[in-house]
């Protein structure tokens, strides 16, 4: 990516504000106006000293000058302030709506710690740069400038030896920048792999513990977190080797102005006062050659932050397409030589997968694992693109519907069925557009959820995601089904949980998923033999592929993968 495409990206964040940052700019000008005006009425007192002329006037003068700064630099600060949240929220909002809008096969590749860390953290670096870095450093310019022309006014020579002094450190800072840059890239990725590292071990925080991987997993974000501050100290290295350079060029160049002033003084050819409110102005250079050489860090930091998440910002969205509630009746689902693999150095994992699902009943997916069972889903969903044959979804192919209305009219149930953080009635209607209290109560009471509810201290209302009532397996599972069925689904998808339940929730699960198949297509990924026993036919699928079709009575007849499945996996237990 170019630089100067980049510093275009910035200015579009900045556009919009543009106004009130013009304002705040104009503030901040007046208020350094006010500042450079001081010294020349500090040689007025001076003079008036020596002329025994009155001093009220250019003392009033003086005492305005600092007021109307101090006040009118305050206001202009604070718009700056407000304007740099403005920018940051604004960048905020399209990085997390990009960010939920991406492909699934996209996010595969990110690390969610690390996405965090650029909504976080590198949407604040945005803000020191569009407000003090660039509207600053215009001001400071002004004030460079302004200082420069009033100390030509008072003498040419002495300029002169100024701006040689200042050039040549100029020079030395400008071949600091790029390195700021790089060190500071470096370190904003150091942060976000950190965030990448612990959200690792939050995410698995029981495994970490019951493998007695504290220490281990503390030492691995220590590392992420050492490596974060080794690149940090290299950005203030060549941050203060800059700020060093122009402090020492602004005392060389005092010397310098001292040594040739004096002289210039002793041979008559300049006033005392001249001299002093030259030297005066040349302090005055002190800060906007600061705040410039700040600002060219914080340009580098905005500029590392911008390409952090523009790299977020330039993936590929789904198509942008609403929730549309069609028709409620029941859904077929066909597989026509379906041909699929994860990215094109990944295996085949779906090679000519056909099988036919009418609209309504119970269809169960058996296979050994890595079968491709899973897989069958993520495209039903479109989460993937299959590359090869087809898919039909109510007889209309998948790449037809649009995506939200297809989506709409599936319902998912996730093998290990999260719940989110909140209330389980949040977790209820996560899915589901209008509902009414009777339809959630007829959800609760089909998913066998009503002892569930009566038992938690607060009924619906109780918090059961993160940090809440932690919900039984079997709970789970159904509490994911009733979100399921709320969102009311022609075809429902359900990855039926790999581990045991009790026979009693075993039996509530057999009865849920008997009643909703009488009412729509319910497409089950089985572990049970309850569910497959139950079912109106069986696809086995093996290697990629559809080794048969069958009902459980047939299948143990005909098919020996099958057989073989029916005794170990479901008969287990
Ligand atoms: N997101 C993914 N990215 C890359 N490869 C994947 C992804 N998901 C699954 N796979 C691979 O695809 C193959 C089929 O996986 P799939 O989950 O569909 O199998 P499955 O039959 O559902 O197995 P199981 O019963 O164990 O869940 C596996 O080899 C797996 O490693």
């Amino acid at each position: 990516m170019k630089g100067d495409v980049v510093v275009g990206e910035l200015l579009a964040y900045i556009r919009p504000h543009r106004k009130i940052l013009f304002v705040g700019g104009l503030l901040g000008l007046i208020g350094s106006a006010a500042g450079l005006a001081m010294p020349l009425l500090a040689k007025y007192v001076v003079d008036a000293f020596g002329e025994a002329g009155s001093m009220a006037g250019p003392l009033l003068g003086l005492t305005a000058a600092v007021l109307i700064g101090a006040v009118v630099s305050a206001g202009g600060s604070y718009l700056m302030e407000r304007t740099g949240e403005g920018i940051v929220l604004g960048a905020r909002r399209r990085l997390v709506d990009r960010m939920l809008r991406l492909r699934v096969a996209d996010v595969d590749r990110l690390k969610p710690g690390d996405l965090l860390s650029r909504v976080t953290g590198d949407t604040t670096l945005l803000r020191a740069v569009l407000t003090n870095g660039v509207v600053e450093s215009v001001s400071s310019a002004f004030m460079l400038v302004g200082a420069i022309v009033m100390m030509a006014t008072m003498d040419g020579v002495l300029l002169l030896v100024t701006l040689l002094v200042v050039v040549v450190i100029g020079g030395l800072v400008a071949l600091i920048m790029p390195r700021i840059q790089r060190a500071q890239t470096q370190a904003q990725e150091a942060v976000g792999e950190m965030g990448a590292v612990l959200d690792r071990a939050l995410q698995a925080y029981r495994t970490v513990k019951a493998s007695g991987a504290e220490e281990r997993e503390i030492a691995v974000v220590g590392d992420a977190a050492v490596r974060a501050r080794d690149r940090g100290l290299q950005v203030a290295g060549w941050t203060s080797l800059a700020g060093v350079a122009t402090w020492m060029a602004v005392q060389i160049a005092f010397l310098a102005v001292l040594a040739v002033g004096g002289a210039r003084v002793a041979s008559g050819t300049l006033e005392v006062s001249s001299l002093i409110a030259f030297l005066l102005y040349l302090f005055y250079l002190v800060p906007p050659i600061g705040q410039l050489v700040q600002g060219g860090v914080q340009l580098q930091q905005g500029l590392a932050a911008m390409r952090r998440i523009k790299e977020i910002e330039d993936l590929p969205a789904e198509p942008d397409s609403a929730p549309v509630t069609g028709p409620a009746a029941p859904v077929g689902v066909t597989f026509d030589n379906v041909t699929f693999r994860y990215g094109d150095d990944r295996p085949i994992v779906h090679d000519g997968v056909s099988f036919e699902v009418p609209p309504g009943g119970l269809t169960a997916l058996v296979g050994p694992s890595g079968a491709g069972k899973s897989t069958v889903f993520a495209l039903i969903e479109r989460f993937y693109e299959h590359q090869g044959g087809s898919i039909a979804i109510g007889g209309r192919d998948i790449r037809d519907w649009p995506l939200g209305e297809l989506r709409a009219a599936l319902g998912y149930v996730e093998q290990d069925a999260p719940v989110l953080a909140g209330t389980l009635r949040e977790n209820l209607l996560f899915a589901a557009g209008d509902v009414t209290e009777e339809e959630l109560g007829r959800a609760i009471a089909r998913t066998r959820l009503d002892d569930l509810v009566a038992r938690l201290p607060e009924g619906l209302e109780t918090a059961v995601g993160h940090r809440g009532v932690l919900l039984s397996g079997g709970e789970r599972q159904r509490v994911a089904i009733a979100r399921a069925l709320l969102r009311k689904p022609r075809l429902l998808l359900l990855d039926e949980a790999t581990s045991q339940l009790d026979a009693v929730n075993e039996l509530r699960l057999r009865e849920v998923i008997a009643e909703v198949a009488a009412e729509t297509t319910v497409l089950v990924i089985a572990h049970r033999l309850s569910t497959v026993t139950n079912a109106d036919r069986i696809v086995v699928m093996e290697g990629g592929g559809v080794r048969a079709v069958g009902t459980h009575e047939s299948l143990v007849g005909e098919d020996e993968l099958y057989r073989e499945l029916a005794a170990t996996q479901f008969l287990v237990g």
